[in-house]
């Protein structure tokens, strides 16, 4: 269960937001609306620990963030997440995975990359694939290794119309399977029930 209650942000002179609050449980996730610079990617990065609040708490498993067991939890891809342009698409997965210290073997990268439609781009460098294809090297993530809870802002931008139904799919997948969920958009997402968070 993820609980957050009377989350304020600022940033600069600035208030982004206050007293923001929500809950999440298994099957359970969360649509993070609002303008540009409404604060929603501010939200994500406090969410996930890169950045503090001013007030409030967020809460996993019933203990307070950053745990152990959150980080072990949560797979974040931010709004600018980036792969690495010189390495391959099995190169970028095992580097994400090394980051995160869990050794991942090529079954499971290569059947993740083959999910995402990039069957036969596994071994070419990123450089020279198209900007859609290198979103879906990043997604490919999402199926390296179980997490609970998936954060992913702006993670449908520059998908072509399969790529948004198939991440679509990967998100309920991962719902029906007990999974979590906060996305950020500014179109409505392809993805049923879910709580929404206008900033
Ligand atoms: N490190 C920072 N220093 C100063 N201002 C910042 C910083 N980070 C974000 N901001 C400002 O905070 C506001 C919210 O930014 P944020 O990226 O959270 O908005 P957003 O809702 O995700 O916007 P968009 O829909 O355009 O992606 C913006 O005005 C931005 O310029």
């Amino acid at each position: 269960m993820l609980k957050v209650s009377g989350l304020a942000c600022s940033r600069g002179e600035r208030r982004l937001f206050a007293d923001v609050g929500f809950s999440l449980a298994a099957g359970e996730w969360l649509h993070v609306q609002g303008e540009n610079g409404a604060g929603k990617t501010s939200l994500m990065r406090l969410l996930v620990g890169l950045s503090p609040a001013d007030a409030g708490e967020i809460r996993w498993r019933d203990e307070p963030t950053p745990s152990v067991e959150f980080r072990r939890d949560l797979i974040y891809l931010g709004h600018h997440a980036a792969v690495k342009e010189d390495l391959t698409p099995l190169e970028n997965l095992r580097l994400a995975a090394a980051l995160d210290g869990i050794a991942l073997d090529e079954r499971t990268s290569l059947a993740a990359l083959i999910r995402l439609g990039l069957r036969g781009r596994e071994d070419l460098p990123v450089r020279v694939l198209s900007a859609g294809q290198k979103r879906r090297v990043l997604l490919a993530r999402l199926l390296t290794r179980p997490a609970v809870l998936w954060v992913l802002d702006e993670a449908f931008n520059a998908l072509d119309v399969a790529a948004v139904k198939l991440l679509g799919e990967l998100i309920a997948e991962h719902l029906s399977a007990g999974g979590m969920a906060v996305l950020t958009s500014h179109q409505p997402l392809p993805v049923p029930g879910g709580k929404a968070l206008v900033l």
